[in-house]
């Protein structure tokens, strides 16, 4: 019997192929761009099934796939996708909870970190030769145990920085959410707030939320102002939540003392950007779940996502059907 056809689009471990290989007709791209959009689009045409991630997979693409059934992403946000088309489509769409919240939780725990005691101003101060006798309180962090900490994004991964935040670090957690997380409440003590209160009490304003519209530009120079002068702000979400530009200002002029960013407006953060600029912020390049571990954990899950959907199991994972 023919087997049905589905297009990897993300270079995964052989061995992982071959779970889709047995099971598809599988046609393998190690990623997406200009050079090979045609081909893809090709391919796409009498497939069933698509898996991958990285790549925007907007209505001008996926109008060419005529027979496609589901879409399996190898991540847990699904901003890259239009949500009303695939439904207009039926088309299935499954990510990737779960498996990627600890250490997408220790990543962001480690940007407080760096960004509270300066590691990377400090690693460059001892590679730059300039440590040549005691450190000048000029160059002194500040502590992390006993502080507030603000989470925008009480889901998932919220309650996973908040948990060592707590637990670990004697921290008081204020979140900012839609609705009451009882879990954090119970477990963490954690205080619901209105966003504004919250970025006035919070030593650090943590953002774990996901681009939708109402979170789209959600801290810019009003909130910063908001904010202590002795703020550290996070975004271990998604870029579209901060205005870059604002947050440059805001650092510049040391109205917050300090940031760490996984995520920006745009991804690669071009070299053109005010924030490459400044020396009170951690840049990492988008590494949330980036361990080897995590990786394969999650290029599983979107393997048995897919295969759930081909043979019309919705009931775990599913974004929209
Ligand atoms: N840096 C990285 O590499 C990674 C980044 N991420 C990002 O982190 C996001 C969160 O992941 P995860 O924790 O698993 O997702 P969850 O859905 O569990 O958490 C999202 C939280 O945000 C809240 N929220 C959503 N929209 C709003 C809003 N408009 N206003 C206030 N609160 C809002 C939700 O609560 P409620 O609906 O009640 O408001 C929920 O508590 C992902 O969507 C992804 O974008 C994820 C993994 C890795
Ligand atoms: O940003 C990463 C994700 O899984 O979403």
């Amino acid at each position: 019997m023919m087997k049905d056809k589905v297009v990897l689009y993300k270079k995964i471990p052989e061995q992982q192929k071959l779970l889709l290989s047995q099971m598809f007709n599988l046609i393998c791209f190690d990623n997406i761009d200009e050079s090979n959009l045609k081909q893809f689009i090709h391919e796409i045409k009498d497939a069933i099934g698509l898996i991958g991630s990285g790549v925007k997979l907007h209505q001008e693409i996926l109008q060419h796939a005529l027979n496609l059934k589901v879409i399996s992403t190898i991540s847990v946000g699904y901003d890259h996708f239009d949500l009303e088309y695939l439904k207009s489509r039926n088309i299935a769409l499954m990510h990737t909870p779960d498996v990627l919240t600890d250490t997408t939780a220790d990543t962001i725990f480690t940007l407080i970190m760096c960004s509270a005691r300066r590691t990377t101003e400090l690693n460059n101060f001892v590679t730059s030769g300039k440590w040549s006798n005691n450190l000048k309180d000029d160059y002194f962090g500040v502590d992390i145990h006993g502080k507030k900490l603000g989470i925008l994004g009480m889901g998932r991964i919220g309650y996973a920085v908040a948990k060592r935040a707590h637990l670990g670090f004697d921290m008081q957690i204020n979140y900012y959410n839609r609705s009451v997380n009882s879990k954090a409440e119970d477990n963490l003590n954690a205080q619901k707030m209105e966003l504004d209160e919250l970025l006035a009490d919070s030593d650090f304003v943590c953002s774990i939320l996901p681009a939708n519209q109402q979170t789209d530009l959600l801290i810019g120079q009003r909130e910063f102002e908001l904010m202590k002068d002795s703020a550290i702000f996070i975004n271990g979400g998604r870029g579209n939540v901060v205005d870059q530009n604002a947050l440059a200002i805001a650092l510049k002029n040391q109205t917050i003392r300090a940031a760490g960013l996984d995520v920006y407006e745009v991804e690669p953060l071009p070299q053109s950007s005010p924030l490459m600029k400044l020396k009170n912020i951690t840049l990492f390049p988008h590494i949330g779940s980036a361990t080897s571990e995590t990786r394969v954990a999650m290029i599983t899950c979107a393997i048995e996502n897919l295969k759930a959907a081909y043979i019309g199991d919705l009931t775990k994972n599913c974004v929209v059907s």
